[in-house]
């Protein structure tokens, strides 16, 4: 028996930093929405009791590192199964990117094994599971766009963002979540207004969304890494609607309503880094 999976990315349209909480995680406000970049995971029964990971990415781990593999363990553990798994991982989200790719592999691991073992867990009972591996997975259970509180585990479903073209670009460095997380002066950061970007979606404004746009953590990852800010003015010359960092960054994503300026600041970030990508919004009835 084989399963496919499909694991999208995510961009943040908002993501705010509240104040830090007891647990050491930070209260979070976010709109998260899922784009057509996808990982693709493959799953194959094997004889033998054993998680087997596969992957044409070099920077993968694939031992208990790897989200994937916590993710099987937590099923297998929690449901006393005794079953091998091989899992092959076509990975083309970039890695430590802000792009929650780490975090939707996990997700497409758990619905995948809900219906290959036929566990007969819900979304919120996946969710609920997924929280342990990380904060981002709740969220990439679910996909297509949310509004996402608590430490980003509390969520609630919103309608598709107003489709357009998404640029994204990751500059070569790679960013720790950990590291920004750490380091933060959350009196310092400046805030985006979450809730005028979520009436934005609400009313499928395009420009009441363009307005809005932001994430607290931009000016921390900028700071440490320039080339974030330079990635941003790049893509605002060459003609995007509007340029924000994802997640804690490094990667930065351009959002443009028409083809032709999406094309532009393609072309134009192209040679300025090697992993840039044009891709279409996700609509929900597009997710597998
Ligand atoms: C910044 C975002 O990418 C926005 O989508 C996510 O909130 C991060 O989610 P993630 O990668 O799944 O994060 P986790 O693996 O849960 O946490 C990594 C580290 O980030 C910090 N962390 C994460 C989420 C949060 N709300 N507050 C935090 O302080 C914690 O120090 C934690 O040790
Ligand atoms: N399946 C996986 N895909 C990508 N990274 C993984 C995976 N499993 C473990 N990792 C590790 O997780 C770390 C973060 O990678 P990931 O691509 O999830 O970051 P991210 O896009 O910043 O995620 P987030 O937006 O949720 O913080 C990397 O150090 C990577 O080695």
């Amino acid at each position: 028996m084989e399963i496919i999976e499909k694991a999208p990315a995510k961009i943040n349209l908002g993501l705010d930093i509240l104040h830090k909480r007891d647990d050491g995680y930070h209260e979070v406000e976010m709109i998260m929405s899922s784009i057509d970049l996808a990982d693709k995971l493959i799953f194959r029964d094997l004889p033998q009791d054993r998680i087997l990971i596969e992957t044409d990415s070099s920077f993968l781990p694939v031992d208990k590192r790897n989200h994937i593999y916590q993710a099987v363990l937590l099923l297998k553990e929690r449901f006393s199964i005794k079953r091998g798994i091989h899992i092959e991982v076509r990975k083309r989200i970039p890695v430590a990117a802000g792009l929650a790719g780490g975090s939707s592999d996990a997700a497409a691991t758990l619905r995948a094994l809900n219906r290959l073992w036929q566990l007969g867990l819900s979304i919120e009972e996946l969710a609920e599971l997924g929280a342990t591996i990380g904060s981002d997975v709740p969220y990439c259970v679910r996909g297509n766009t949310a509004h996402a509180t608590g430490r980003g585990d509390i969520l609630t479903p919103l309608p598709d963002m107003p489709q357009c073209w998404v640029v994204i670009v990751k500059p070569r460095v790679s960013v720790s979540t950990w590291t920004i997380f750490t380091d933060l002066d959350v009196a310092s950061l400046t805030h985006p207004d979450v809730n005028a970007i979520k009436q934005a979606v609400l009313s499928s404004n395009y420009q009441a969304l363009i307005d809005s746009v932001g994430n607290s953590l931009e000016s921390v990852t900028a700071n440490k890494y320039p080339i974030v800010q330079q990635i941003k003015e790049k893509m605002m010359k060459f003609g995007a609607d509007a340029a924000v960092m994802s997640g804690s960054g490094p990667t930065v994503f351009a959002l443009c309503d028409k083809y032709s300026r999406a094309q532009r600041v393609y072309n134009g970030l192209k040679g300025f880094c090697d992993d840039v990508h044009i891709v279409r919004t996700l609509q929900s009835n597009q997710i597998e």
